[in-house]
């Protein structure tokens, strides 16, 4: 391996030492910071990342407010659990943990979301906020990716960068980030109807794969010495059935790759990182 490994798990336990200053500082003003989470069906894996956030909050004094609700849960109930944490003076932030089974509508869940209280930053109004570079929540993952770069001096200003996928939680988000004057990096944003991804991948300083699609950015799709950010997390089967995770980007990339951000260990801590930033931000103002 030639590349820099870009050590998201290290940074999210920094970024949470800081928190914990901010949350004491808090606490003399007679404020505890509460997130909750809204947590519907028994998927595994959608149950140990809720189960994370809250140790991510215990670890750094923010307060927990866990709902659950089965599988089958209808939209009057799911409705109902986001007006009591709306109005509940407990919680400065909440996230519906996402996917929602495919009965429920998510489009209206993300809705019903006070935007003052959307800790994952993904109401349509604070989206819009982004667009038009007000103040506001950041989506989580993009916000990490960002932040992740920064505190490992990799330069944006003037950056030539590739993301790959265009979805609301990633791909478009993070490319309105990137293109704010204080990022003023060059965005191309590449989905699944960009022909050529390859001619786009190789001309960029900075590759970022957010496509879902388990090694799809192979060592040959990049400038030698480009800087890599894999966002993918696909659970895939082995051969010796076991379920594990996999990235979009083809191991061989950290060969010719200057600085790499892996999968595990890179973006997903730092996403849970910014959540409990987005938590403490929302009780700082009050
Ligand atoms: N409401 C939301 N739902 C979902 C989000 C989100 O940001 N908001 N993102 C993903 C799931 N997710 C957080 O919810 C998440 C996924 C993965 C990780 C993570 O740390 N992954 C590890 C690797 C996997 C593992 O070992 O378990 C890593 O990258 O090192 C954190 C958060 C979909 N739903």
């Amino acid at each position: 391996m030639t590349a820099t490994l870009l050590d998201g798990k290290a940074t999210a336990a920094e970024i949470k030492d800081e928190l914990r200053i901010r949350v004491k500082a808090l606490a003399e003003r007679g404020i505890t910071p509460g997130l909750g989470t809204v947590l519907v069906g028994a998927d595994p894996g959608s149950q140990a990342y809720v189960n994370g956030k809250h140790r991510d909050c215990a670890e750094v004094g923010i307060a927990s407010i866990r709902r659950e609700l089965p599988a089958d849960a209808t939209q009057q109930q799911v409705d109902d659990v986001l007006a009591e944490l709306n109005a509940d003076p407990a919680c400065h932030g909440y996230i519906v943990q996402l996917p929602l089974p495919a009965h429920l509508d998510t489009q209206r869940v993300l809705e019903l979301i006070d935007p003052d209280k959307d800790a994952d930053g993904l109401h349509p109004v604070n989206l819009g906020r982004l667009v038009l570079g007000y103040d506001g929540p950041l989506p989580c993952t993009p916000r990490g990716i960002v932040e992740l770069l920064r505190r490992h001096d990799v330069a944006l200003r003037g950056a030539t960068v590739a993301v790959v996928g265009r979805g609301n939680t990633v791909g478009r988000p993070l490319g309105l980030l990137l293109t704010r004057r204080s990022e003023n990096a060059t965005v191309t944003l590449c989905h699944t109807g960009t022909l050529d991804l390859a001619s786009h991948t190789r001309a960029a300083d900075i590759v970022i794969v957010a496509a879902g699609v388990p090694g799809l950015l192979t060592a040959d799709m990049i400038n030698p010495g480009a800087v890599v950010v894999d966002v993918g997390i696909t659970r895939v089967i082995g051969a010796d059935g076991k379920g594990r995770y996999t990235g979009d980007v083809d191991p061989e990339v950290a060969e010719t790759a200057g600085a790499l951000v892996p999968m595990p260990g890179g973006v997903g801590p730092m996403t849970r990182a910014m959540l409990l930033t987005n938590v403490v931000e929302r009780a700082e103002r009050g």
